[in-house]
């Protein structure tokens, strides 16, 4: 388990190390639109999942969800302070 900071130092250390076999790496690599489509994607299965699935299949979606955000963040160089101003 690990949170939502701690994920974000994870995937910035993946992608200065350009880690081999990393999906995040594949992803930023893609570019900002493919990760979009991703979110819109991963979003939808969000509203999905609550309406239709288990409150644990919400969570894993939300899950994804958050880590797809976070790769666009880190795709377009948003730091997690440039997000929790606004919060
Ligand atoms: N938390 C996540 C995470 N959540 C979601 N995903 C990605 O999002 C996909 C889920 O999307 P779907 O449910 O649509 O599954 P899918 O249709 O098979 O998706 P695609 O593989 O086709 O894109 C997964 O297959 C992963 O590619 C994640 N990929 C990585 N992480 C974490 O990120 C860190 C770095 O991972 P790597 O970059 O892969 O080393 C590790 O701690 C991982 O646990």
């Amino acid at each position: 388990m690990k949170t939502f900071d701690e994920l974000y130092g994870e995937l910035e250390r993946t992608l200065a190390e350009r880690r081999e076999g990393s999906g995040t790496v594949a992803a930023v690599d893609a570019g900002v639109h493919e990760i979009g489509k991703k979110i819109v994607e991963e979003a939808a299965e969000v509203w999905m999942a609550a309406e239709h699935e288990t409150d644990e299949d919400a969570a894993l979606e939300i899950s994804q969800l958050l880590y797809h955000l976070q790769v666009l963040m880190l795709a377009k160089g948003i730091t997690l302070q440039d997000v929790y101003r606004h919060l």
